[in-house]
């Protein structure tokens, strides 16, 4: 079989993705917690993880540096890529939301969005007719309402624990998501037997 690259997203999800691929029969040298190396492999079944963060997993993917990705679908979602998604592996489950003070989306006829994830923002308003400016920020986005720098965010609730403690409040709920399973389009057709080799035993394990 041939050596299959792949690209996993660093952060919060990339315990559950290991322990996943664990228990789908995957066993990588050296990959304990706190190591710095981003390279690993099981050399028995001839798969290659490389560690990359979350927001770039789509890249490697598209590009061809990996044949699969298992990342967030708010990544997917923001990086508009040409790939593949085959399956949802369940974890990581938060969700996408318009949140601000109760006040923020009346009688405004432009707004100004801060995100992480603008494109994400930019398609939700542009789908109700609602023009915006988005401003790029890299965290701590409930901010931005507070100081006035924005009238609301688009960003990631998960508890509620972050809006809640910044006085801010959902105004709209939009896409659910969750870790999925991500292919490059080229590698699906060159290696397809591996790849639904590996997707198989995903998917058994996530059944057991
Ligand atoms: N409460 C949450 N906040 C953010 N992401 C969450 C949450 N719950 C689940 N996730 C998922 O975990 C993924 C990784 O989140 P994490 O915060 O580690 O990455 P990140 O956004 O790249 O972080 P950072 O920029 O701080 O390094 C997200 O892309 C999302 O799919
Ligand atoms: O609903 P909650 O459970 O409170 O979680 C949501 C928060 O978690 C994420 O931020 P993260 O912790 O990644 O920090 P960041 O500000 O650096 O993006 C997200 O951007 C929210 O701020």
């Amino acid at each position: 079989m041939a050596l299959m690259t792949v690209a996993l997203a660093k952060g919060r999800t990339s315990n559950s993705s290991i322990k996943l691929l664990q228990s789908a029969g995957f066993h990588f040298d050296d990959i304990e917690d706190n190591t710095r190396k981003l390279v690993f492999y099981d050399k028995e079944r001839k798969v290659k993880l490389i560690s990359v963060k979350a927001v770039d997993v789509p890249t490697y993917v598209e590009k061809g540096a990996a044949d699969i990705g298992i990342v967030g679908k708010d990544n997917i979602l923001e990086a508009q890529s040409d790939l593949y998604e085959l399956l949802d592996l369940n974890f990581g489950q938060c969700k996408f939301v318009v949140a601000g003070l109760n006040s923020s989306l009346q009688q405004r006829s432009r707004l100004t969005v801060a995100s992480k994830y603008p494109v994400v923002a930019q398609n939700h308003f542009q789908r109700k007719g609602i023009p915006i400016e988005t401003i790029k920020l890299n965290g701590s986005v409930e901010l931005a309402p507070l100081i006035g720098m924005a009238d609301v965010i688009v960003d990631i609730v998960e508890t509620g624990r972050t809006l809640r403690e910044n006085g801010l409040t959902v105004l709209e709920e939009l896409d659910h998501i969750s870790t999925r399973l991500i292919v490059n389009k080229a590698s699906f057709a060159t290696k397809t037997d591996t790849i639904e080799d590996f997707v198989t035993k995903l998917k058994k394990a996530l059944e057991g």
